[in-house]
């Protein structure tokens, strides 16, 4: 997959010309800074998306230099985050295919990141510190390294490991301070990424989300997990004005899940 990402961006900008729009309805995005006129400083980075769940592209519909590889790759994935969130749902009390059942790992959104080689690192990031607008987030990145977690105030490596996936619990499904539909039962942490003079980095996001795709199913803190002592600390929302909201604030501002506390 990280060889699909690289052959990819190695291309002349004339051949990625063809993916490059901010319009988050096309089958694949591809960009630098989704958030550049909203964010208080841009990031040295460039990603590349396409929802790939509930509905596959055709491979004809994705870029030639890695089309079968993210068809492939992100059928694993959807698995994976199946199995992931059965034991989430156990982890809350609640029956295995709970989280499953309610929607959370009905669309997939694949982000392929490149993070070029900088040659002033300590004057921007590559990801400024955010948490994820999504369920859950399952990461893949290759050898070089930058990325950070936020452990009790301090940012803390995440050293890559080949073969290894890191996955972050999203805004959705849990937050800095409380989760939305699991009403504070996880506990979960920002992160970033350091821009680097080696690279280019790069890495794949699989966002369990159905993103801006049209969405009446309504997400609060789930039935099961409240009582008197633990009343819901969330609005409902839709997954759709969820990411709409995220992406209109940007990352570097406050939480974007600050703004559904009741
Ligand atoms: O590139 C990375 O390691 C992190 C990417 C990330 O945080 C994201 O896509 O939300
Ligand atoms: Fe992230």
């Amino acid at each position: 997959m990280l060889d699909g990402v690289r052959r990819f961006y190695d291309q002349d900008t004339e051949v990625k010309k063809r993916w490059y729009t901010r319009d988050g309805s096309k089958t694949v995005v591809y960009n630098s800074n989704f958030d550049l006129f909203s964010a208080p400083s841009a990031n040295w980075r460039d990603t590349s998306y396409v929802n790939m769940a509930p509905k596959v592209p055709r491979a004809d519909e994705l870029p030639e230099a890695c089309s079968d590889i993210l068809i492939k790759y992100s059928g694993y994935i959807k698995k994976l985050g199946r199995s992931l969130f059965e034991l989430l749902s156990e982890a809350l009390g609640l029956k295995p295919n709970h989280l499953n059942d309610i929607g959370c790992s009905e669309g997939l959104a694949v982000l392929y990141h490149c993070y070029p080689a900088c040659p002033e690192p300590e004057l921007t990031l590559g990801a400024t510190k955010h948490a994820d607008y999504d369920f859950m987030t399952v990461l893949l990145q290759d050898h070089t390294g930058g990325l950070q977690i936020l452990y009790e105030n301090q940012w803390v490596d995440v050293p890559p490991v080949p073969g290894a996936l890191v996955v972050n619990v999203g805004d959705l499904l849990q937050a800095r301070y409380q989760s939305l539909i699991s009403n504070d039962k996880f506990n979960s942490s920002q992160h970033r990424v350091l821009a680097n003079r080696a690279g280019p980095r790069v890495s794949v996001a699989c966002f369990f989300t159905t993103g801006l795709a049209p969405s009446s199913k309504r997400y609060g803190p789930i039935k099961e997990l409240l009582s008197e002592d633990n009343p819901p600390r969330y609005r409902e929302t839709t997954v759709k004005d969820y990411s709409l909201h995220y992406n209109a604030k940007g990352l570097g501002t406050t939480s974007a899940l600050l703004d559904f506390r009741i």
